[in-house]
């Protein structure tokens, strides 16, 4: 990790990834698969302390993370100003003089993540930039709308302008091992997302196990999912660093089982900088670089930019600006 600088670190190009077709259901497979608990336990415990990155190597590490963010907005209260105020901070993450100084100008968020109400005025924010918007849909966060309902929420979402889409599962059929419902319901939702890409939330607080978590991840990436993501962030637990352990592992054996990669995205809670490096050295240790590029990584977050921006600005100049400074993001 130590051996990037920002530059490096900069404007990666894009690579182009075939999309995950997805294959038959295999419950052999799903069968076999298991999650030891406590190893897994103790291999994240060990993360937080294990790797430090200082000074410049931590500024490209951040620049890194930033380019890596679905910012998110998802509130009751969401309105069109706000969504347009995320919107430029997606176009522009943090200063002018802090990104000309990095020389880092021209970096902006991995993509906008909003409810389908708000996608035409992301859409709009964003005109002449790179930032797909995602929209987080089927029912979100419970998913427990009419099914013909679900489908047409993306179909509608895709039509306004989302080319990524957020979808959540039902629980109950994970919770019931009922893995042949998981995998249509699944399968029928990356179809109504025509071309849109498709990320699969698991709402992995409310699935009960940590084998629930691999198996509910391998049947989606069966269905064809292009993300497996955490969260919904109204769970009453997010994302973890056992359940990212477990999701991450089962994405290598997909890939090692059928050469398709799958994306990661962990959401929900993460709101430190510090907390952001300790997600990436932990991609880069399982899945390694490729999976360190925003079309196979993202934060789902709606306050981490804040103290990415705050740590880079100390890094620049040397003090800290006060938190309020950086209320958006
Ligand atoms: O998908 C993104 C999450 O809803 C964001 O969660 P957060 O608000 O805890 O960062």
């Amino acid at each position: 990790m130590e051996s990037q600088t920002a530059e490096q670190s900069a404007q990666l190009p894009q690579l182009a990834e075939p999309r995950n077709p997805g294959m038959a259901l295999d419950l052999d497979w799903v069968a076999t698969v298991q999650a030891n608990t406590s190893a897994i336990e103790r291999r994240c415990a060990t993360l937080p302390g294990r790797r430090s990155v200082k000074k410049d190597h931590q500024a490209a590490w951040l620049l890194k993370a930033i380019s890596l963010i679905d910012l998110t907005t998802l509130s009751g209260d969401d309105t069109e100003g706000r969504v347009r105020r995320l919107c430029a901070k997606a176009r522009q993450p943090v200063t002018a003089d802090v990104l000309r100084t990095l020389g880092m100008e021209g970096l902006t968020t991995g993509a906008v993540c909003v409810y389908h109400d708000m996608i035409p005025t992301a859409v709009a924010a964003l005109q002449g930039t790179c930032i797909p918007v995602a929209a987080v849909s089927t029912g979100f966060p419970a998913g427990l709308s009419p099914f013909h309902l679900r489908l047409a929420e993306i179909e509608e979402s895709v039509k306004a302008g989302a080319a990524e889409i957020d979808i959540v599962i039902s629980r109950r059929h994970v919770l019931t091992g009922n893995w042949q419902a998981l995998y249509d319901e699944m399968k029928a939702f990356r179809q109504a997302c025509g071309d849109a890409h498709v990320k699969a939330i698991l709402a992995t607080g409310e699935l009960g196990s940590l084998r629930n978590v691999a198996r509910a991840s391998l049947v989606c990436m069966m269905a064809g999912a292009d993300f497996i993501k955490t969260s919904t962030g109204k769970e009453s637990v997010n994302a973890t660093l056992p359940v990212s352990l477990v999701m991450i592992r089962a994405i290598r054996d997909f890939y090692s089982r059928t050469g398709c990669r799958v994306g990661y995205k962990p959401a929900g809670g993460i709101s430190k900088a510090k907390d952001a490096l300790v997600y990436l050295a932990l991609m880069k240790d399982e899945l390694g670089d490729r999976w360190l590029q925003p079309d196979l990584f993202r934060f789902g977050a709606s306050s981490l930019l804040g103290d990415i921006e705050r740590q880079l600005e100390h890094h620049v100049t040397g003090a800290y600006s006060a938190g309020y400074r950086h209320s958006m993001g």
